[in-house]
């Protein structure tokens, strides 16, 4: 018989995602963060490639960061709805970790299964943080996809890109539940 772990399951099945703009300080320290980033890559790893890494983004990186991303919306031609909402998840971030996907040479692992893996460590992280009673919220947006913001930010090398920029902090409200999805619908059986 299963031996089960009923507060690991209630988390999973209560847990939920904080926006970051109702995030504030006080926000882990870097042993905290440190601990919470150990948890998050203790992930599935196919062929234990480990094909991630991370940048924290700290308080006074995150103005630089909001002119980076400013400059490329402006270069891309964006609308100003757009650009602010490039600029502002940094603008408002107080701590992010930047889950970076690096892609290893293997001929056996594919690269679709790597970044599944790095996925996989993103929602970890997430939940490390919302575990440890934290608020947490992986966020993505424009910027995310942009070569040159990558480069320009965090001098990502071309086999690297950004699979999550997970804001962490205190939360200042819990968001009601969200519609989740309806299993029978999602599932056959064989
Ligand atoms: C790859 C990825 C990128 C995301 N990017 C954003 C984003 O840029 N902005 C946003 O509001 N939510 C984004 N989300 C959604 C939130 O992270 C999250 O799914 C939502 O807040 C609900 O999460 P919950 O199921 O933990 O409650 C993204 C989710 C994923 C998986």
């Amino acid at each position: 018989m299963p031996t089960p772990n009923p507060d690991a399951l209630h988390f999973l099945q209560t847990r939920r995602s904080r926006p970051a703009k109702t995030l504030t300080t006080p926000v882990p320290d870097r042993d905290t963060l440190t601990d919470l980033l150990t948890v998050a890559s203790r992930a599935p790893d196919h062929g234990m490639l480990e094909p991630w890494r991370f940048i924290v983004i700290e308080k006074p990186a995150m103005a630089r960061l909001a002119d980076i991303a400013e400059a490329r919306g402006t270069a891309l031609a964006l609308d100003a709805e757009q650009i602010q909402k490039g600029r502002g998840q940094f603008d408002q971030g107080d701590l992010a970790v930047v889950v970076v996907e690096v892609q290893k040479p293997s001929p056996k692992i594919p690269p679709l299964e790597q970044t599944y893996a790095v996925g996989g460590v993103c929602l970890s992280l997430v939940n490390a943080a919302l575990a440890s009673g934290w608020g947490a919220n992986w966020l993505s947006g424009w910027v995310s996809h942009d070569r040159a913001f990558m480069t320009e930010a965090f001098d990502l090398a071309e086999h690297e890109r950004i699979a999550g920029i997970i804001h962490i902090g205190t939360e200042t409200s819990a968001p009601p539940e969200r519609g989740r999805p309806d299993i029978t619908a999602i599932t056959t059986w064989q």
